[in-house]
């Protein structure tokens, strides 16, 4: 595996810092918050807006003004997107790019997964430079083996970008594939080949990321994972409305909570439309994760 990153961060031969130094520092900067843009139906009827792309439009792009100053990252979830076809589309490319104007952090929600060969157009959607979709960083699914992530992996490592793969899930289900084979499970083999990955970056964060429930509970601990090992960011979903709360977070990541990048979408966006309302539920789930 080539060495492309220097321990400052920089990536070699491009000037840029790799994604794990950016969120590392926008994790200092604001705090472990990432706040979920997840224009379910339901929300954006009570935000008294149609369920159609103009409202999509409106819904995202004042979350993002309200939460962008605040939040290390924002996630939309490509879905809620994708369910109003091209136009739902975009309006996400619209949301990307006035992310990256705000600077703030994006994180594609997209857990896309595929053999290799597609596997390499995914990448190219989500990661490569110039594309109308390029996020700083996407959710990857594991399950047709790690190493199928290969174009993923390699080219958020040339472009300075990021990669969230599934671990621990928050959903019930998880468990009867991801807790499967004991000291060896599923979710401790990924999470060792995002630890190997990420030897990659020799700085304190790599852009190796995982997604670990912040509903898991005990799990950490019964499957003997160490995730402070894996020097990558922990990307933490089920805070409010899956009923995990930023205590939880804590005693369930222990050493690794540093790590940790807490997100929130449906309690957060509850409290909209007006911006007051959103960026006060924001600062709440901020400073619980801060421990304040
Ligand atoms: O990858 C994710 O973001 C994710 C992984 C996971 O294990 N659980 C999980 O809830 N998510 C996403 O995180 C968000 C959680 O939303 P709320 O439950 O409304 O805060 C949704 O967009 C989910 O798709």
């Amino acid at each position: 595996m080539p060495e492309q990153v220097s321990a400052a961060g920089q990536v070699s031969g491009t000037g840029r810092e790799s994604f794990g130094s950016r969120l590392g520092a926008a994790m200092a900067a604001r705090g472990p918050l990432c706040v979920g843009i997840d224009p379910h139906p339901a929300l954006l009827k009570s935000w008294g807006l149609d369920d159609d792309a103009a409202g999509l439009r409106s819904f995202s792009l004042t979350v993002l003004e309200a939460v962008a100053s605040l939040a290390a990252a924002v996630k939309p979830q490509v879905a809620l997107f994708e369910r109003h076809g091209s136009a739902g589309m975009a309006v996400l490319e619209e949301l990307l790019a006035a992310a990256r104007d705000e600077s703030v952090l994006t994180i594609a929600d997209a857990k896309r997964g595929d053999i290799g060969s597609t596997m390499a157009a995914y990448a190219d959607a989500w990661l490569r430079d110039g594309s109308p979709l390029a996020a700083d960083s996407v959710t990857l699914s594991p399950y047709l083996g790690f190493e199928s992530l290969r174009p993923a992996l390699d080219l958020a490592a040339e472009t300075g970008r990021g990669v969230f793969v599934l671990a621990l899930t928050s959903n019930p289900e998880g468990p009867s594939v991801q807790h499967v084979g004991g000291a060896e499970s599923v979710a401790r083999r990924i999470a060792s080949a995002a630890a190997a990955e990420n030897t990659r970056y020799p700085g304190a964060l790599g852009s190796v990321g995982l997604v670990v429930g912040a509903t898991v509970g005990s799990a950490l601990a019964d499957l003997g994972m160490d995730l402070a090992a894996v020097h990558g960011p922990i990307l933490a979903p089920g805070l409010g409305a899956q009923g995990a709360t930023p205590a939880d977070l804590r005693a369930t990541f222990g050493t690794a909570y540093p790590q940790v990048l807490g997100t929130s979408s449906r309690d957060i966006l509850a409290a909209g439309p007006g911006l007051g309302g959103l960026r006060e539920a924001a600062l709440r789930t901020l400073d619980g994760l801060r421990g304040e």
